[in-house]
């Protein structure tokens, strides 16, 4: 047959009433491979998705995903959908509002994600976790000789990391530290999954009823509660006999203290004023949590899975953080340590390690795809018009496979095409949007660098990690991309 009769490839049909639900359905657990495919056919790489009750775009377009992120960022906000389906979870946090309170919160939090405290806070605390907790646990696998779930690992060190970093406190010494855990992760899965029910509103049923996850995800909200509020309140009688301290939360009351519009505007509910402060505290604090938490342990997941198919750029790897050490014993003579931390110069010297994850993100991004909705009808770049509230989601997991971005090896791992004469060069963040962009690009863009270059830097130097050959991860369907199952991995001393 003639190639001109072949029908033109438009993405999923849609049928009447029922949209494409079934197709959804059915690749509902191979949902970011079903969308790339369908993306990657169309000339625009948007097409329409349609279930009962929604309405919207799944694009990898560029341009679109600057339209929507920038130039036209007032009308494509996350939009009521999204922020009622996690308001349970994360209230009126920085993570989960619009408009003028993410402005104030965003306004106040990127002040304080500028300062240099917090950056040598945050790798003091990153450092005092590799020393403490990762390499002791690493050794002991290594002597012992077991299989161990890498991502269990990331997943257990990032929470302490991020607890420490927002309170100040180590989860670990708590006693509730494994029920916390647990219930955050709980807290997040329950409330992302809500995004996923192929009958948009019957979670609402299953809360109401207070039965199966809505359930969990109600006791498990209850421990996180529980968890904060006591921290906050033993904070405020800290502060009143003058003690001071360095992370999140003391930093938020501190700019909450200075601007009293910030409660007011958060927190609607009955109460105090000290009542409402600690809510809008909570929720300002657990909204760092949650971002700051499987993003990073999922990142490095992936990365240590991509490496174990690439001794070559694991060999690379190992060069790079050889001649930073070399450099610091010529100045200072140093006597070669069990255990080898980084400074932050020493991280930001080391722009292979830098290029490994960033390709390696570019291959499975934490956050596999983000969604807004319009706030008035438009139309989108590549011609696409979108109606008052219908959502545009992007997919970053499927722009980092898109031909039409990264050329015909855009499927290899090849840390070498973020390398121009062995400088990193970051790439234009419209087509690598891993970490969003425009003025609600993540604010622990560097804070999540400092703790995947000590990490990967300091295990890559110390030991060698066995993935067994035959094994092929598959991920499970959230905000992130978590590795269904874990890495199982055998460590071993170099
Ligand atoms: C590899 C690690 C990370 C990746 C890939 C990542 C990615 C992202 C993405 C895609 C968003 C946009 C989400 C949305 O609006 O729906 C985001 C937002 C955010 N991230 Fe990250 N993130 C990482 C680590 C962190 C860390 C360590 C923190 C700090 C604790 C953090 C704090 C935030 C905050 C506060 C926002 C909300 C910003 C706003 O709405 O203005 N992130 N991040």
């Amino acid at each position: 047959r003639s190639s001109k009769k072949r029908p033109v490839y438009n993405g999923p049909t849609i049928y009447p009433i029922v949209g494409n639900i079934f197709e959804f359905f059915i690749n509902r657990r191979r949902f970011l491979e079903w969308a790339t495919d369908a993306a990657s056919r169309i000339p625009s790489n948007t097409f329409r998705i349609q279930r009962p009750g929604v309405s919207g775009f799944y694009t990898c377009n560029p341009a679109n995903v600057e339209h929507i992120l920038r130039t036209h960022f007032d009308n494509y906000p996350k939009g009521q959908r999204f922020t009622y389906l996690l308001h349970d979870f994360l209230g009126r946090g920085i993570f989960n509002v619009d408009g003028e309170l993410w402005k104030m919160q965003r306004k106040a939090a990127s002040y304080e994600f500028k300062t240099n405290s917090l950056r040598n806070f945050v790798v003091e605390t990153v450092q005092w976790e590799i020393r403490n907790r990762l390499m002791p646990l690493l050794c002991n696998a290594a002597q012992i000789g077991d299989c161990i779930d890498l991502q269990n690992v990331f997943h257990g060190f990032a929470f302490d990391n991020i607890c420490r970093v927002a309170f100040g406190v180590d989860p670990l010494h708590l006693r509730p530290s494994l029920s916390l855990a647990q219930a955050f992760d709980d807290a997040t899965h329950i409330s992302s999954g809500r995004f996923f029910y192929t009958l948009p509103h019957l979670w609402k049923l299953e809360r109401f009823f207070n039965v199966g996850s809505e359930k969990r995800l109600r006791e498990a909200i209850l421990v996180v509660d529980e968890f904060v509020m006591g921290i906050i309140r033993s904070r405020r009688s800290e502060e009143e006999e003058g003690r001071v301290r360095e992370d999140l939360l003391s930093r938020f009351m501190a700019a909450v203290m200075a601007n009293p519009e910030l409660v007011i505007a958060g927190c609607d509910g009955e109460g105090t004023m000290a009542d409402k402060t600690d809510v809008f505290l909570r929720d300002m604090v657990v909204s760092f949590i949650m971002a700051g938490r499987d993003t990073t342990s999922t990142a490095l997941t992936w990365f240590f899975w991509l490496l174990s198919s690439r001794p070559s750029v694991e060999e690379a790897i190992r060069l790079e953080i050889s001649q930073v050490l070399k450099a610091r014993k010529e100045e200072e003579e140093e006597e070669e340590e069990e255990i080898v931390l980084f400074s932050f110069e020493e991280l930001k010297s080391m722009h292979y390690l830098q290029a490994a994850l960033s390709e390696s993100m570019r291959l499975c991004p934490p956050v596999p795809v983000d969604t807004k909705i319009a706030a008035s009808d438009d139309v989108l770049p590549d011609g696409n018009v979108v109606r008052k509230g219908c959502f545009v989601s992007y997919g970053i997991y499927s722009m980092g496979r898109m031909e039409s971005i990264w050329g015909s090896d855009c499927l290899e791992f090849k840390p070498e095409r973020w390398l121009r004469n062995g400088e990193f060069v970051g790439e234009n963040p419209y087509r690598y949007p891993v970490f969003q962009a425009g003025p609600r690009i993540c604010l622990g863009k560097e804070m999540s660098f400092i703790q995947m270059k000590s990490i990967a830097a300091s295990i890559i130097h110390r030991f060698s990690v066995t993935v067994k050959t035959e094994y092929v991860p598959k991920y499970t369907i959230s905000i992130t991309l978590r590795m269904k199952g874990g890495l199982p991995v055998v460590i071993s001393r170099r």
